[in-house]
Order: C-alpha cells, then sequence, then structure tokens
C-alpha cells in the first residue's frame, strides 16, 4: 500500500551518488522515538533519555542495493504538534508513532496524521508517512488492538507496522528502511538532481495557519508565502552528528558516544 499524501517536491541524485533521505520521527512524549532512533542507529535499547533533546542523526544506509544518506530528525513536540515547519519543511518522509499501551499517544498519532495531511494538500507535495505502534513488547497492557493502529494508517494511506525498541533489531531497521522506500518513490517521481526543497509562490494571504484552522494550535506555515530554492535547510535546535551505523554497532567508538550523549546504553 502506498503511503503518499499528494505530489513529491524533491528529486534523486545520479545513480553513483547516495540517495539523500530527510526522516522525521513524530509521536507524543514518552511514546520510543528517541529509543527507535537509537536502535535503528545503535542495534542497542537506551532506558535513560532526555525528553529534551531533539536531535538529527545522518547514517550511510544500503536498502535494496543502493546506497542512502539518511538523515534522521528524532523530534521532540511537547503534548501536541509544535512549531512543525522545522520537520515539514525538512523531512522526505514521517514516522508517527505511539505506543500500543497509550491511547493517548493513539490519539496523538491521528493528530500528527492530520496534520501531514492538511500540509500536503495545502502545498501540494508529497508526504511518505508510516504509523508505528511501539512498545509491542507490553502487549500485555494493551490499550490500541492491531485492527484500531490498521484502520487509522488506512484513513490515511499509511503503511503500519507494530515495532518494539527493545525487541529485535531486524524488524526496526525494516521499518526505517521501508520508509526509505516509501521516500524514494515519491523522489523518483521528480527528476531533480539533487534534493532541494523548493517552495512555490502560494501565497495564503486571507487565511489563518493551517493549524489553527484544524484545532492544532501551535504551527504556523509562514514559508508558504516566500519564494524559495535552497539546499538542506539548518533544523532549528537540531545538531548533526554523522555516525556510521556499521561502525556504531560494532565499537563504541567516538561517533556512537556523540550520538549517544544524554542516554544511559546497557
Ligand atoms: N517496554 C518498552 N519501553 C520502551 C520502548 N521504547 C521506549 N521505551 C521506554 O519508553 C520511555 C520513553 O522512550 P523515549 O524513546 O525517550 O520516548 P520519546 O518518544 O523519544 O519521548 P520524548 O523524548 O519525551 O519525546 C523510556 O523509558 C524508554 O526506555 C519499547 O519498545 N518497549
Amino acid at each position: 500500500m502506498s503511503s503518499v499524501f499528494g505530489k513529491p517536491r524533491a528529486g534523486t541524485g545520479p545513480q553513483s551518488a547516495p540517495l539523500e533521505v530527510n526522516l522525521a520521527i513524530l509521536g507524543r512524549r514518552g511514546v520510543g522515538k528517541s529509543a527507535l532512533t537509537v536502535k535503528f542507529l545503535t542495534r542497542r535499547f537506551i532506558s535513560e533519555y532526555d525528553p529534551n533533546l531533539e536531535d538529527t542523526y545522518s547514517s550511510e544506509e544500503t536498502v535494496d542495493h543502493q546506497p542512502v544518506h539518511l538523515r534522521v530528525m528524532d523530534t521532540a513536540d511537547l503534548d501536541t504538534p509544535r512549531n512543525c515547519e522545522r520537520y515539514l519543511n525538512w523531512a522526505h518522509a514521517f514516522l508517527v508513532v505511539y505506543s500500543v499501551d497509550s491511547r493517548q499517544s493513539f490519539e496523538g498519532s491521528s493528530s500528527y496524521l492530520e496534520l501531514l495531511a492538511l500540509h500536503a494538500k495545502e502545498t501540494q507535495r508529497g508526504y511518505p508517512a508510516l504509523l508505528l505502534g511501539n512498545k509491542l513488547d507490553m502487549a500485555q497492557y494493551r490499550q490500541v488492538t492491531k485492527a484500531e493502529g490498521t484502520a487509522l494508517a488506512g484513513r490515511f494511506g499509511c503503511l503500519f507496522f507494530e515495532v518494539s525498541a527493545c525487541l529485535d533489531f531486524e524488524h526496526v531497521q525494516h521499518v526505517f528502511h521501508e520508509a526509505v522506500r516509501e521516500a524514494r518513490r515519491e523522489l523518483e517521481k521528480n527528476s531533480l538532481a539533487r534534493p532541494l526543497f523548493i517552495s512555490e509562490e502560494r501565497a495564503l494571504p486571507h487565511q489563518a495557519p493551517l493549524t489553527a484552522r484544524h484545532g492544532l494550535a501551535s504551527c504556523t506555515f509562514n514559508t508558504l508565502s516566500t519564494v524559495s530554492l535552497k539546499e538542506m535547510p539548518a533544523v532549528a535546535q537540531a545538531k548533526l552528528v554523522t555516525v556510521k551505523s556499521s561502525r556504531a554497532q560494532s565499537k563504541r567508538k567516538a561517533p556512537t558516544l556523540t550520538l549517544l550523549k544524554g542516554f544511559k546504553i546497557f
């Protein structure tokens, strides 16, 4: 099933260059966004974390025999989407996460999917999204059934997975690679040579901010009325740490330690 909201906005590079994919992880606090990100990058599960950290990590991946330069933004919204343009204008694809043992977080994920769908409608661009029910190892405390997750994903045309950041790495990796595939499908629809961020001149002068109109306060889209053709934007409040996943997986050398500053690993 395809998970496309609207039209694509960026293109693949030449065949020899790695594909560049930006992936944002969204969801309410405590659903396991950081745990999933760190699991994917290091194969490890974290037990302690700084909930206010919002970092963007970089990893060289190979997906379907194709090199991919993947950037992952582990967002740190509070209870609702906030200052969303920092990821809406940056990401090629989104992982929307809830926790299977929290109905509140499931409702939160629905808000994020609505936000993405509305943004896609406003901008006429494509935003592949995957819905993830995390903490599958806590299934005995389930508040959200698998059928409910499937139904929500179906409503928004998303892929859906139940995962656990503390169980097998391969399943988590599969999900991230599926996100890359979804982004790549979108990127391949557009033949631009490099990943560029193109904002069309598309003023919305008489309309309130999208999220305000739909009850998602705090998100503004003030770049919509400007013309811009720019390379990778600076990510507000985010620092870029390059991590070679093969190295991170095998050794506890500097990149891993840098990445995991603030986390306790075991
Ligand atoms: N049992 C279980 N616990 C998990 C899992 N993923 C994360 N946790 C725990 O859930 C808590 C929150 O995890 P985080 O990864 O920090 O969640 P987050 O979504 O990044 O939260 P914020 O940073 O506050 O936005 C931590 O105590 C984790 O150890 C999981 O798959 N299973």
